[in-house]
């Protein structure tokens, strides 16, 4: 199993090309599966999470060229099965996003429930009642969630759909099943990441008629039939984000090639507050960041606050910079796991369900230390920066699963920091 060597210490200079995002990209492969017509996706990032992805896509008979240079080209002319297998679905959660356009455009879908991970038990009881409202039969059975339309129907149906919190998987899905379906839907509550609305732009470019997208209320009109089209996949904001952390946890100066600070302004309100200096330039985000930092309290919800998917790196930065803060985890209820291993490198932190204390400490020291899932690996690279001598990362793959060669992308701007066996 694959681990990583940090040798901590250093201060991180130059310039870092933030990847496609993730979160973006996993929906978009989705949406190809509206159309019979070729999509197009550049800049979609080299992960685990996108390979699955597209095992996924392979598997029910979607045929698909990618080059080297991150281009996609997706062709779901014909599908032999509208099936995500457990296999494939345990590894990612995101597989569930195949529920909506298959549902949309066969008229049947069998899609594995994700089932609980690491950072809570992520039920999906909100993506089965949209669909539902737009008129999909769906049963549960054997660990899979079936679902069909009616005897006689063709089309899902519009619908009003109102989510019982903000979702942001559940809010892709309706969107990409409205985008087919008969009439008028409007979601209430919707999820306004950028992550949306890069779909939503994608879903529009294939003719599709959406309007809202971004606020909490949108509002899609169904067409008959979709058409293929060329994407760029948005920045992804939380790889950007984990760089702005580890160099202000270092110190250095650095500038992430197309980063978008816009879609990250909780964070970089925080690292400015805590003393770094974050400036948005042309095509990038631009970090400077000298001496001790302050620590800040922060609580994370949903897209425009802070988000939780950057909640364990920014804790890798208060647990060495000056003062006590608190953090409130929202959105999961299990996501302080990396709280322990930190601890192992020296960090006092307490935790009281969805709250954690620390106080800051003046160094860290390297030792070995395990990923337990994905956000929670990148923490432990940014402690492991900072942590005087050795660190060792295990489990990696968690890592593997959203980052696009980060530990190249921290090499080139001079960290210590290798792969081993
Ligand atoms: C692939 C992807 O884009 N993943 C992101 C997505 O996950 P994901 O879309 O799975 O997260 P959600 O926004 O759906 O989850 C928000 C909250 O709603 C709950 N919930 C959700 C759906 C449901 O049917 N029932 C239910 O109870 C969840 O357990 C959680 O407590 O948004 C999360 C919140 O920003 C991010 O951390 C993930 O990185
Ligand atoms: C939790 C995350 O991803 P996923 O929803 O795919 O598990 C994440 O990207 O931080």
């Amino acid at each position: 199993m694959d681990k990583l060597l940090i040798r901590g210490g250093r201060q991180l200079h130059g310039e870092v090309r933030i990847s496609g995002a993730k979160n973006a990209a996993l929906p978009e492969l989705c949406a190809a599966l509206l159309t019979d017509q070729p999509v197009v996706l550049h800049n979609v990032p080299r992960l685990q999470d996108v390979s699955t992805m597209l095992t996924l896509l392979r598997n029910m008979g979607v045929v698909i060229e990618r080059d080297s240079q991150g281009t996609v080209t997706i062709d779901s002319s014909r599908l032999s099965s509208p099936e995500a297998p457990y296999e494939l679905v345990k590894t990612m959660r995101a597989s569930v996003l195949a529920l909506g356009p298959l549902t949309a455009r066969f008229g049947e879908a069998t899609v594995s429930l994700p089932g609980g991970c690491a950072i809570g038990s992520r039920p999906v009881d909100q993506h089965i009642k949209g669909m539902q409202a737009m008129g999909a039969e769906i049963v549960v059975e054997h660990g899979y969630m079936i679902a069909k339309l009616p005897k006689g129907r063709t089309r899902l149906k519009g619908a009003s759909i109102r989510t019982d919190m903000v979702t942001v998987t559940g809010t892709e899905n309706f969107l990409m099943a409205a985008a087919l379906a008969e009439g008028e839907t409007v979601l209430e509550n919707a999820a306004q990441e950028p992550e949306i609305t890069d779909l939503a732009e994608m879903l529009i470019k294939m003719g599709a008629r959406i309007e809202g997208h971004g606020t909490g209320r949108i509002v899609i009109q169904g067409v008959e039939k979709l058409s293929g089209c060329t994407h760029q996949v948005v920045a992804d904001r939380i790889e950007a984000g984990t760089f702005l952390c580890a160099v202000a946890a270092t110190g250095g100066d650095v500038v992430l090639r197309h980063g978008r600070a816009d879609h990250l302004e909780a964070v970089i309100d925080k690292l400015r507050d805590a003393g770094a200096s974050v400036a948005a330039v042309e095509d990038g985000i631009h970090l400077h960041s000298q001496g001790r930092l302050i620590a800040q309290s922060f609580r994370t919800t949903e897209y425009p606050g802070f988000p939780t998917d950057m909640q364990a790196q920014f804790m890798a930065l208060n647990v060495i910079a000056d003062g006590p803060s608190k953090v409130t985890e929202t959105i999961f209820e299990n996501r302080f796991m990396h709280v322990n291993e930190m601890v192992r490198l020296g960090a006092k932190i307490q935790v009281d369900g969805k709250f954690a204390v620390i106080e800051g400490v003046e160094k860290l020291s390297g030792a070995m230390v395990m990923a337990t899932d994905l956000r929670a690996s990148a923490s432990l690279v940014i402690a492991g920066l900072v942590a005087e001598g050795e660190t060792i990362v295990d489990r990696i793959y968690h890592l593997d699963r959203g980052y696009d060669q980060m530990e190249a992308k921290l090499r080139a701007i001079g960290a210590d920091i290798e792969r081993i066996k």
